[in-house]
């Protein structure tokens, strides 16, 4: 053996597998022969250990990778990292993807579906190009993400990110996705068939608590520049971390174990016979066959309550169940379709959400804020809530990543401190009301909407709407001040964006229409100290935005005014802001708004080049701003989370083709693939 410890790295091994495992899941259950030759050479990879395997024949007993009867030979540094799949002994071949990986991380649910779609588009890409080259393989590229309190970690930009990120870290844990997508091809008849079968797996790790200058000390070394997440846990990183949860290999770069397992359940599926053999499962007890429960109507399991069917029936439910019994016979793993991991995923989203949302609702995100972990009683007492509910309740929030649980009971994680807590500075909450008590309820008319193409407020509200504004949301103070609040809190977060996503310099005054609280107002102000803005909206919303306002340098910069943008006149400017309010009116009516703006619109010295007006629809991720700011100085409604465009469906959003050549809702759902 070789005496130091921890390198493992540093014994060079020659392993050569003798026989097939007979159990599992212990790995270490191969009959290895392993001889330690000399020390690697190149600490810290791992990878750089070479295995070629050669499969022999597969084992008969499932579901163990070890169970492939393989030789191993160490032999040479790996010249690829992070292969570390060839320590499986696979041969493959390095194509990179031309797929470029832009998809929008905001409109995914959750990271690793978006580390699993991304994946998913690279193997098919390559595919689609390479398959008649290297005839009916397997592409399986994999994408990583790492998350901490559901944010995703990029690859830091610079130090001050590497450090910004690694702090964030620091003494917590997190998460680490990775999305692996195989993708089989034949070409029968020319035409190229492909089979994708895709998972995730998921890793916690923990970091220590770290001292500013251990922090320093790794940055320095330029590590983290290249990683997402800004550490690599093969390399020095490893020294930041405390545990790991899960497949190490995983956190490296790619998910080993899994993929061997998928790999074998599509090429080496168990022989029919086996699939007969009785399983033991220690921990599940006997119960009826599923058949037994289903397809049968009355859904009874008792033999005897078969029997009372009619003769016909029974014939009926006898060649079906023979059938199946024979296309179970001959089902195999490989005939299986791949496990629909996204599509369930799709199906169980609106759970989550509600979840998230009558945690808001009932305020247990304040409850914790800032506050020692409670327990569920204490929460369900507070909001006057039942025990065994609220802490299942906790338990989900905790699951999404929102809460944190240990044996002290339940904490805010820093997202929810930052976001869910009614009173932060950067709060949602106010959003996530309006999107629980108005939004949540819209949707459930959606099929009417689709099947009607307008809106749908007045099964809502019981009444026929003329204005969104004065017949909805504006119907009663309540309602009204919670739509403020909904609005402010996204225009906070996105305002800076928006504000510095051109050079605005140039303008002395602005008009923000329908401008609502001012929060936009309030980041162009403090952007550009001699902007004058106005802030134009509805006589009852400049009452209220006083109480959004706060005190501060810019408040002598920036001035409500009172009106309805239809029928007075618009404050005179020469920039004029409308930020998320084209997608509230028919055509007629943006028509009539956008020429009031061009004919407001105050030429400044050059009228070409200092009048402006640019339009922002409804959109919420920052990268849309910063996108738009690089392409131009319009921006527009080109892009769009997916459920954005749904938001229009039942919401009361009018298209307008003329705009930006958009056609009418359903035609762009019908575009994205959500109608066919
Ligand atoms: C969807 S909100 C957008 C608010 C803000 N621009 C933002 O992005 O956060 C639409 C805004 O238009 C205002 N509004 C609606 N109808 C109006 C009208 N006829 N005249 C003036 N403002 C109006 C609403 O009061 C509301 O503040």
């Amino acid at each position: 053996m070789h005496p130091s410890w921890p390198c493992v790295s540093k014994l060079a091994v020659r392993v050569q597998v003798g026989c097939a495992c007979p159990s599992w899941p212990c790995v270490s259950k191969l009959a290895v022969r392993v001889q330690v030759g000399c020390a690697c050479p190149s600490w810290p990879c791992v990878s750089k250990l070479v295995v070629r395997v050669q499969v022999g024949r597969a084992c008969p007993s499932w579901p163990c990778v070890s169970k492939l009867v393989v030789r191993v030979q160490v032999g040479r540094a790996c010249p690829r990292w992070p292969c570390v799949s060839e320590l499986a002994g696979l041969r493959f071949e390095v194509v990179p993807s031309r797929f470029k990986e832009k998809l929008d991380k905001a409109s995914f649910a959750t990271p690793y579906g978006y580390a699993m779609e991304t994946a998913k588009q690279k193997a098919l890409e390559v595919a689609s190009r390479m398959h008649q080259a290297r005839g009916p393989l397997p592409f399986c590229p994999h994408e990583n993400s790492f998350t901490v309190g559901g944010l995703i970690l990029e690859k830091p930009v610079d130090k001050q990110d590497a450090y910004r990120m690694l702090s964030r870290l620091s003494g917590k844990e997190h998460s680490v996705f990775t999305g692996v997508a195989i993708v089989h091809c034949s070409s029968n008849d020319r035409q190229l068939h492909t089979r994708v079968s895709e998972f995730y797996e998921e890793t916690t790790v923990k970091f220590s608590e770290l001292s500013e200058e251990l922090l320093w000390e790794y940055i320095h070394s330029g590590e983290p520049m290249d990683k997402a997440g800004g550490y690599g846990i093969q390399a020095l990183g490893g020294m930041l971390v405390e545990s790991v949860h899960g497949d190490f290999l995983n956190v490296v770069g790619f998910p080993l174990n899994r993929f061997c397992k998928q790999l074998v359940e599509l090429y080496y599926p168990p022989r029919p016979e086996d699939l007969r053999q009785p399983v033991q499962h220690d921990s599940i007890p006997a119960v009826d066959t599923f058949e037994d429960l289903s397809d049968v109507e009355g859904g009874g399991s008792e033999p005897a309550q078969r029997e009372t069917g009619s003769r016909d029936k029974k014939a009926e439910v006898g060649a079906a169940g023979q059938a199946t019994a024979e296309a179970e016979c001959h089902r195999t793993r490989a005939t299986l379709p791949p496990f629909p991991t996204r599509l369930l995923e799709l199906l169980d989203g609106f759970k989550l959400s509600k979840a998230l949302l009558t945690a808001c609702k009932l305020k247990v995100f304040d409850w914790l804020k800032d506050e020692a972990p409670q327990k569920a009683p204490d929460i369900a007492s507070k909001v006057d809530a039942s025990v065994c509910g609220m802490e299942k309740l906790l338990d989900v929030c905790a699951a999404m990543g929102l809460l944190e649980k240990t044996e002290q009971g339940y904490s805010n994680t820093e997202t929810a401190n930052l976001y869910l807590a009614s009173d932060s500075e950067y709060s949602l909450h106010g959003f996530m009301l309006q999107n629980n008590d108005v939004i949540w309820n819209l949707f459930t008319y959606l099929e009417f909407a689709v099947r009607e193409g307008r809106d749908q407020h007045h099964r809502l509200l019981g009444k026929k709407v003329e204005d969104l504004f004065q017949d909805a949301y504006y119907r009663s103070p309540e309602t009204q001040l919670r739509f403020m609040q909904a609005m402010h809190g996204v225009a906070k977060l996105t305002a800076r964006q928006v504000a510095t996503a051109f050079d605005l310099s140039c303008f002395s005054s602005a008009c923000d229409v329908g401008g609502c609280t001012g929060a936009l107002a309030r980041e162009l102000a403090r952007e550009y100290p001699r902007l004058q803005v106005t802030v134009f909206d509805l006589p009852d919303v400049v009452e209220l935005a006083v109480h959004f306002q706060p005190a501060g340098p810019q408040a002598a910069q920036i001035h409500f005014a009172a009106g309805d943008f239809f029928r007075d006149p618009l404050p005179s400017a020469e920039l004029y802001v409308l930020c998320r309010i084209l997608h509230d009116w028919s055509d007629d009516k943006v028509h009539k708004l956008l020429s009031k703006v061009a004919e407001s619109c105050k030429p400044g010295e050059s009228p070409s080049s200092r009048s402006l007006f640019f339009l922002l629809r409804r959109s919420f991720p920052f990268k849309f701003y910063k996108e738009a700011g690089r392409s131009g100085s319009h921006l527009s409604s080109q892009r769009f989370g997916r459920l954005r465009q749904v938001d229009h469906l039942t919401s009361g959003v009018q298209d307008h083709p003329g705009q930006h050549g958009e056609t009418p809702s359903l035609l762009k759902i019908q575009k994205l693939g959500w109608v066919r």
